[in-house]
């Protein structure tokens, strides 16, 4: 069976690394603002970029870089014209992460008729990642004291099965599969055989269907395919997202589709980072490409409904100075379903409001894709009265400028 000691929780083992593991950027990027130079001001979009240019910067002409808008603090509110005629107003509200918020980006009349748009597609279930076969298993002992507790259990299984469970639960599957049977509330090694794995991997498939609120995520949704469509409101979003991100026009035309999700009563998503840390050994995902992982440099979500109570967007560790990977997650604040009201910063939806952050850093050296930034957990708080509709718009990004802005669109 799998050994107990070998599971040490080191973060990485996780694919989560802690920020000790390399996590360069995060300690750049947030020291005193006027030695930041990740926030290129200066930098102009080149002339007759026409989809191919990047931004270049004054000290480095000819080089494209990506940009991040600088957000200066938190109150500061900057005018676009994200639509011709119309002001929109992006304000900043946090600056650990640095998070704007602007108010009205879509219309009441956008946002429903976006609803629409999904519904007509039709949503599915939300997954994030596969519930497997139970094989993949690694009982996580992580203070090495060759036993799981209830916690140790719970860890297992929100890795394996992204699965949240609380300690009644674990009780109530221990007695109804046979195992712990003295009901210490550990499973020792003795207790531990080869049937254990198989035997909790069968119960937690079941109980993700009769339970599905245990999950991570918690809802429904369907991706819309701009190229797809001749919608004018879908183009224009496009044009805004360009508009306000200022970022080269062939990474806002290339991956130009979009998530709209919907929660219903309980419906949640458990904290999670949009991207992945830096791994020299995968590529970016460029396209649908299961091998590589998934590169997300920026996020812009809307709300599409006002929700009655409840699915607050939080950001638990934002502004957290003793933030540590480990400890957020061994002491179970990952799990936004239960432990939302612990988190530092909740953004309440409001109708056609768009939230926007930055995933990751911009890399000092190569003016492209830096590290996570790992101050960006975040998640759904669940919808306790009502229910709730977003989309997402991702902007993806890969290594180097190189492959991004080479792609010739059709
Ligand atoms: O529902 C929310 O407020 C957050 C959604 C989210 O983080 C996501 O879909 O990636
Ligand atoms: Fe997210």
């Amino acid at each position: 069976h799998e050994g107990l000691s070998s599971n040490v929780d080191s973060g990485s083992s996780s694919g989560l690394p802690s920020l000790e593991d390399g996590q360069e950027d995060h300690k750049r990027f947030y020291k005193k603002p006027d030695e930041n130079d990740h926030v290129r001001k200066t930098c102009k979009v080149e002339s007759g970029s026409g989809g191919t240019g990047g931004r270049s910067d004054d000290a480095c002409p000819g080089k494209p870089r990506l940009v991040r808008l600088a957000g200066e603090q938190v109150g500061h509110v900057e005018e676009l014209e994200l639509v011709p005629g119309k002001t929109h107003l992006l304000k900043t509200i946090n600056m650990k992460p640095v998070i704007f918020e602007i108010p009205n980006f879509f219309t009441s009349e956008e946002c429903s008729h976006i609803i629409s748009l999904a519904k007509e597609q039709g949503l599915h279930d939300s997954a994030t990642k596969s519930t497997g076969n139970g094989k993949g298993l690694a009982l996580r002992d992580v203070n090495g004291d060759q036993k799981l507790s209830l916690r140790e259990l719970q860890l297992t299984l929100e890795d394996g099965y992204d699965v949240f469970l609380d300690d009644d639960d674990i009780r109530q599957m221990y007695s109804e599969i046979g195992i712990d049977l003295n009901s210490d509330g550990f499973l020792s090694r003795q207790e531990v055989n080869g049937k254990t794995i198989g035997k909790i991997s069968t119960y937690i498939t079941k109980l993700l269907e009769e339970q599905p609120i245990k999950k991570s995520r918690f809802s429904e949704q369907t991706w819309i395919y701009p190229d797809q469509t001749e919608d004018p409101l879908v183009q224009s979003f496009q044009d805004r997202i360009s508009k306000l991100t200022q970022l080269p026009q062939a990474l806002i035309d290339k991956f130009s589709y979009f998530q709209v999700v919907h929660y219903g009563k309980h419906g949640h998503y458990n904290a999670h980072h949009d991207s992945s840390f830096i791994d020299e050994s995968t590529c970016c995902h460029l396209t649908e490409d299961k091998h590589c992982r998934i590169c997300r440099f920026m996020t812009i979500m809307v709300y599409l409904n006002d929700v009655e109570e409840g699915g607050e967007t939080a950001f638990p560790v934002a502004n957290n100075e003793t933030y540590n990977t480990h400890v957020f997650r061994q002491t179970g604040m990952m799990n936004l379903n239960s432990r939302c009201g612990d988190s530092n910063l909740k953004v309440h939806p409001q109708q056609g409001k768009a939230v926007v952050w930055y995933n990751h850093f911009i890399n000092n050296s190569t003016g492209w894709l830096g590290d996570v930034d790992p101050f960006t957990w975040h998640g759904g708080c669940p919808v306790t009265k009502g229910q709730k509709w977003i989309m997402n718009r991702w902007i993806s990004v890969s290594e180097s400028p190189d492959v991004d802005l080479a792609v010739a669109l059709p």
